[in-house]
């Protein structure tokens, strides 16, 4: 098994990755039903998104807070989600990568959703 180093390693993760959540009964209802994306326009995002965060190409520029703000709105994000999101994703590195870049993105993962989870139950205060 390789470490991460390349986009079509990235590639395959994502796709991988999804294959999981799409038919995932706690969240593959947001890519399903709760946002109106195209896959073929969505899958190239988060690829660049994780080559930014782990290969350093700064193919992604975007806001991934304000995407998943806007997320909650339509849908509410909850701890749950979040946990079967990092539990996905990080079963999927697992099955696939081993080294200081597969760790990497697992570990990313947890400290950009703890991010957004904190952001969002404070959106969720009353006042
Ligand atoms: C509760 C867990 C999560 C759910 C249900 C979720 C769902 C989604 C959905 C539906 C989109 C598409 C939004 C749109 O195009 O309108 C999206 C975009 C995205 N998500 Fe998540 N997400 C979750 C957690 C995360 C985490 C933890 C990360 C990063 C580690 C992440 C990274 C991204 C990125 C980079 C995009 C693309 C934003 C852009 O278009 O610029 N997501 N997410």
């Amino acid at each position: 098994m390789h470490d991460i180093q390349t986009r079509e390693d990235i590639e395959l993760l994502v796709n991988e990755f999804y294959k999981k959540v799409v038919p995932d009964r706690l969240i593959g209802h947001f890519f399903t039903r709760v946002v109106h994306f195209t896959w073929e326009e969505h899958i190239p995002v988060m690829i660049s998104f994780w080559e930014t965060v782990l290969l350093g190409q700064q193919s992604y520029k975007g806001n991934p807070m304000v995407k998943h703000i806007e997320l909650d709105a339509l849908y509410p994000l909850d701890p749950l989600h979040f946990d079967r999101w990092l539990y996905l994703w990080q079963e999927t590195v697992r099955q696939l990568y081993a080294g200081d870049k597969a760790n990497e993105a697992v570990d990313r993962a947890h400290s950009i959703a703890k991010i957004m989870k904190a952001k969002i139950a404070a959106r969720h205060l009353p006042g």
